[in-house]
């Protein structure tokens, strides 16, 4: 029997989620202005990508295809993260007065994303070829992620969903 197709209403969560988390780069990057940390942390990467990993099974996906799209969303975030520095380093921007403590209070709320995103990306799974689907993506990409993220973000947050097949 055929799965019914999916709802446009699931496309339009997980890329709701995927702007939630891009959100998240420019605080990172405040904290990081502030403390001078790397905008790349590979160890940090490593645990979210095995944790992923490791949810994905559980819920039906591709362990090393979930570990992709989780790759690309850090990939996007972090040219949000560089983009913003690039800025800051032109205005010679002091170090903010209030920087969010990015153990205490930034990387909760990506933790507290992971599943949601797992929830929607499993809601989607074996759809993406569906046309509908394309479609709505391409529209709710331009309408949910356009409205502040240039074109090289948005490719690469969404570029695991487009059809393989
Ligand atoms: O937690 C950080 O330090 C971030 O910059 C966020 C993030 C992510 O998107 O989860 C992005 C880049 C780093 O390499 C690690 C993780």
């Amino acid at each position: 029997t055929t799965p019914p197709p999916a709802a446009r209403s699931d496309v339009e969560q997980l890329l709701s989620l995927q702007k939630t988390r891009l959100d998240v780069a420019a605080p990172v990057a405040r904290s990081k202005w502030n403390s001078h940390a790397p905008i790349d942390d590979p160890a940090r990467e490593a645990v979210i990508l095995d944790d992923v990993a490791a949810r994905a099974q559980k819920l039906g996906l591709d362990a090393a295809w979930t570990r992709r799209f989780f790759q690309d969303q850090f990939e996007a975030g972090k040219i949000v993260q560089r983009d913003l520095h690039r800025q800051w380093r032109v205005e010679q921007r002091a170090p903010f007065a209030n920087p969010p403590d990015l153990a205490l209070q930034v990387r909760p709320v990506l933790d507290r994303l992971t599943p949601d995103l797992l929830a929607a990306l499993a809601r989607l799974n074996g759809h993406w070829c569906e046309p509908a689907v394309q479609r709505d993506l391409a529209e709710l990409d331009a309408e949910i992620l356009g409205a502040d993220y240039a074109p090289a973000v948005r490719e690469r947050a969404t570029e695991a969903l487009r059809c393989q097949r």
